[in-house]
């Protein structure tokens, strides 16, 4: 068994210090893609009546960068010869947003990195990672009953999808040596059926043990495939969608009564893996904001009050792997 230490490092390693860093790009490129190509046929999961997205606004905020020793002379001579400016890579990355067919965050990071390899033979790899910008479908009345709009959408101020891909220029060709798909920023409470308590309890310890608390978890997911190219969403029948995680690990939530966030997301990240045979593996970033207690008890009320967490925050790190689930199973 690897250690939680060593699972963290798993995906955080580091290139050694002998390793130029040397790359450039550009940031915050916003795109807005309308009538995309819908995403459809994925395969269900019980925990999720998610079942594809339209795809009438297709947002993300990107982020691309270019590797490759040509570029040295840029730093060390001030030889711009071999630059790309970025705002070109910009105008590049809408460009192509007009092109793409298919209907996946994931899947135009990767048609838009392989585009780049082809159009400047000296670039070594291209990483690309993006948030989805979402939208979320608005109610209104079309005269006779109340209907989503299909003009009208709002701004989401909840979660977003996360991508990352990197395709690097081989003797055979290109090839993914990097690609993920995900979700962030999702905020979540249980207002009942949490507990924390059995810790290490020294001169150092104030926080009581409780065996109900109302857990607020922020947490950013990520999921690698075991094969890479089923990210793409080209076969929706072997994507992951965000949505579809997002429903497993609030059904995971309202179901566990959990000991800790470490226990919680351990059990989220099993469970996806038993769902999606196709992934390998799946990493957790959290953080505690669970709330103050202010007043516990109201007369005639199972009710508290509480107020917002103060800083510090707790966070956690964490892999699941097929792995991880297989020895589970073999328990
Ligand atoms: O779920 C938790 N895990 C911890 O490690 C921890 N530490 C702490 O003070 N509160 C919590 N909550």
């Amino acid at each position: 068994m690897r250690t939680v230490e060593e699972k963290v490092m798993f995906i955080d390693e580091e290139k050694s210090a002998d390793d130029r860093v040397m790359y450039y790009g550009k940031g915050d490129v916003f795109v807005f893609r309308t009538y995309a190509t819908p995403l459809t046929n994925i395969t269900n999961v019980p925990e999720s009546d998610f079942t594809g997205r339209e795809n009438v606004i297709f947002g993300m905020n990107i982020q691309v960068s270019f590797r490759g020793e040509k570029f040295l002379p840029s730093f060390t001579e001030g030889d711009n010869s071999m630059i790309i400016a970025t705002d070109s890579m910009k105008n590049f990355i809408l460009a192509h947003a007009a092109k793409y067919e298919g209907a996946t965050m994931e899947g135009f990071l990767q048609f838009v990195a392989e585009r780049f390899l082809d159009k400047y033979d000296h670039i070594e790899a291209v990483e690309l990672s993006s948030d989805e910008i979402p939208y979320d479908t608005v109610k209104i009345h079309d005269g006779s009953s109340i209907v989503e709009s299909d003009l009208v959408y709002n701004c989401s101020r909840n979660e977003y999808s996360t991508a990352s891909v990197e395709v690097t220029r081989t003797n055979e060709g290109y090839k993914l040596t990097k690609q993920t798909g995900g979700i962030s920023d999702l905020h979540l409470i249980k207002v009942s059926g949490s507990s924390f308590y059995g810790y290490i309890q020294d001169e150092y310890t104030q926080l009581p043990e409780t065996n109900d608390r109302p857990l607020f978890i922020f947490l950013d997911l990520s999921w690698i495939y075991q094969d890479m190219r089923d990210g793409t969403g080209d076969n929706p029948e072997r994507y992951v969608a965000a949505e579809q995680v997002r429903d497993i690990a609030v059904t995971v939530f309202h179901e566990l009564y959990n000991n800790s966030i470490q226990h919680l997301i351990n059990e989220i990240g099993l469970r996806v893996l038993q769902r999606f045979p196709q992934l390998d593996q799946i990493r957790f970033k959290t953080n505690n904001r669970t709330w103050e207690p202010v007043i516990q008890d109201i007369e005639g009320s199972k009710g508290q009050v509480h107020t917002e967490p103060r800083p510090p925050y707790g966070f956690q790190g964490f892999t699941v792997t097929r792995k991880d689930l297989e020895n589970k199973g073999n328990k």
